[in-house]
């Protein structure tokens, strides 16, 4: 098994407030995995440590191979580690097109060189390009990103994370705030992901949960509850009880 991010019990406290507790789980090429739990169960604090927002008290994270359990969250974008938040984090007045090929640049290095068009550059040219079309953001390429509709506003920042071309992802609640119309082609981008891609999403509802994901991990309290198949978290009692409800 191509294990890609591993957490072995990790911890993190805010002042006497023990918000994850000895959480450990790993993620291998081509999960799906949702990570599920109640209100201030601790998921995005869980999330925040992993791409290196927040530092944990104590335990590893290990991302392909490597412990990055100290390093910046850059550092851990270029090993391989790439996010989106649960509120949008876009620069409002950017054209769309303009957001990918700064992502872009950003990746190969060359943020010395921004201000240039990406014209010079027609492999980056090409992709950026590519990745319009592929999150179906194309007709959208010129417009700013303040006037698109949230649900694409989402689909932006899941098209930026993809540019990294990271091997795990994470998720933080995409779905949040998207009208239910704009949900299918949240959906549909969540589907077409790379299939070797490790993906981590945090997501309340729960008809997508046991659509997308192929594992869940459960959150209670800040320590796992259960970590298991759709059908394994579906029949297990205490999950049942802790948080599915009957
Ligand atoms: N920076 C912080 N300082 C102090 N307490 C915090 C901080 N961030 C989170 N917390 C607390 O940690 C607990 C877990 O919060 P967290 O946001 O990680 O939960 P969550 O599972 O993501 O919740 P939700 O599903 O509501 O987003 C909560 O009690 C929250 O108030």
């Amino acid at each position: 098994m191509n294990t890609l991010l591993e957490l072995k019990s990790i911890d993190k406290r805010f002042g006497g407030l023990h918000v994850t507790r000895g959480v450990s789980f790993a993620l291998n090429a081509g999960d799906r995995l949702a990570l599920i739990g109640p209100n201030g169960a601790g998921k995005t604090t869980l999330v925040n440590q992993i791409s290196g927002v927040l530092s944990s008290d104590s335990g590893e994270i290990w991302l392909r191979g490597e412990n990055v359990t100290q390093l910046s969250q850059a550092r851990r974008v270029r090993a391989g580690l790439a996010r989106t938040f649960q509120i949008t984090t876009l620069a409002p007045h950017f054209a769309v097109q303009r957001q990918i090929e700064l992502a872009l640049f950003e990746r190969e290095g060359m943020t010395g060189r921004l201000w240039r068009s990406i014209d010079a550059y027609p492999a980056l040219q090409a992709e950026a390009q590519a990745i319009l079309t592929r999150f179906g953001l194309r007709a959208h390429a010129a417009a700013a990103t303040q006037d698109l509709a949230y649900g694409e506003q989402r689909l932006i920042e899941m098209a930026l994370a993809l540019a990294l071309r990271p091997k795990v992802v994470l998720l933080d609640e995409p779905m949040a705030g998207v009208p239910k119309g704009d949900g299918e082609r949240l959906l549909a981008a969540l589907a077409s992901l790379p299939s070797e891609l490790a993906v981590l999403i945090i997501e309340h509802d729960m008809d997508l949960v046991f659509r997308f994901a192929n594992r869940i991990v459960v959150l209670a309290d800040g320590a796992v509850l259960a970590d298991g198949s759709p059908d394994d978290i579906r029949r297990d009692p205490r999950v049942r009880a802790a948080y599915l409800g009957n």
